[in-house]
């Protein structure tokens, strides 16, 4: 659980995140969206303890991250923009020595390496990190930021450098803890990367909050309704298939309601129709309304300028 209460930071009497108030809960994946220079990073780094706040507080699961910042850190994973390692180290020897630093016997340590690793695409990597591809130390970074097996996670955009594959194992990565409850804050400037992975967002503009809630929220709040929200029922209490699309942009599934929604670019009721038939889902409803995301965004943006 990760609370932001009325939190504000001056640099030079220039306010670059202003009065931000945001509650979210465990099992969370919140995306942090906003344009350039809109706060994110700054917000992140006071919910970190790196920075003090000029007024407000951050809590994470209840511990005030100023006054606690010793036990605060041991339940948070944080991965910056840009991760430091240790150049002459492998990936390995990094987060052996990293792992030491939060008090990890060498056991701990060995077995957490073996564990994450691979899940990152590492296995079998021996050479230094300074031979690191941008994307690699990303992965590494994503291992990292899980190294500690922390209940908050905190991932400052995450897949700038990752390539097609590197985003899935991503994606799926996120997905996975977060179904373990741990909540999951993803700061990013790209709609797209953080509407594929994030449950609720929230959207920083000139360091003010201009909207937050669940995708499904901020759909609704629309004027412009040029894309589309697709609304589906099927006949299963079962999960259903994963979907992929070009133009797909979220899909929520809500289990108990057996309903799906989806925010697209286009019209794609066809190739979902057929996907779920294909896969022996019965479809009860099918329905679209019409939106914009992208201009949606922008003007989210334009209202705190
Ligand atoms: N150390 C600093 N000293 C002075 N001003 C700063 C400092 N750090 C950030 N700022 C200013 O605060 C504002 C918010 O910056 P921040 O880096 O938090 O935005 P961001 O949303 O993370 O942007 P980006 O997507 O470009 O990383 C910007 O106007 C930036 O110039």
């Amino acid at each position: 659980m990760i609370q932001l209460e009325h939190l504000s930071k001056e640099y030079h009497g220039v306010r670059a995140v202003d009065d931000l108030t945001i509650a979210i809960p465990d099992g969370e994946i919140f995306g942090l969206l906003g344009p350039n220079g809109a706060g994110k990073s700054t917000a992140i780094l006071m919910l970190v303890g790196l920075i003090e706040p000029t007024a407000g507080r951050c809590l994470v699961n209840g511990l005030d991250v100023a006054r606690d910042p010793i036990t605060v850190k041991q339940q948070i994973g944080y991965m910056p923009e840009d991760v430091g390692f240790y150049p002459t180290l492998s990936a390995e020897e990094n987060l052996t020595y990293f792992g030491r630093l939060y008090g990890m016997d060498s056991r701990t340590c060995a077995k957490r390496c073996s564990d994450l690793l691979p899940l990152v695409g590492l296995e079998g990597v021996t050479k230094h990190v300074s031979g690191y591809s941008k994307g690699m130390r990303q992965r590494l970074g994503l291992a990292k930021a899980l190294l500690n097996e922390p209940s908050v996670i905190i991932l400052d955009e995450p897949t700038a450098n990752l390539d097609p594959q590197g985003v899935a194992d991503y994606r799926r990565i996120i997905r996975d803890v977060a179904r373990e409850g741990k909540t999951v804050i993803v700061s990013s400037h790209i709609l797209e990367e953080v509407s594929r992975v994030s449950t609720s967002i929230g959207i920083l503009s000139a360091g003010k909050l201009v909207a937050q809630g669940s995708w499904q929220d901020l759909a609704r709040d629309l004027s412009d309704r040029s894309a589309s929200q697709i609304t589906i029922r099927v006949e299963t209490l079962d999960p259903i298939p994963e979907f992929h699309h070009t133009d797909l942009i979220s899909m929520n599934y809500d289990h108990d309601r057996c309903t799906a929604v989806l925010i697209a670019r286009s019209d794609i009721r066809d190739d979902l129709a057929g996907h779920l038939a294909q896969n022996g889902v019965r479809l009860r409803g099918l329905s679209r309304e019409g939106l914009s995301l992208e201009e949606t965004f922008l003007s989210y943006y334009r209202m705190a300028e």
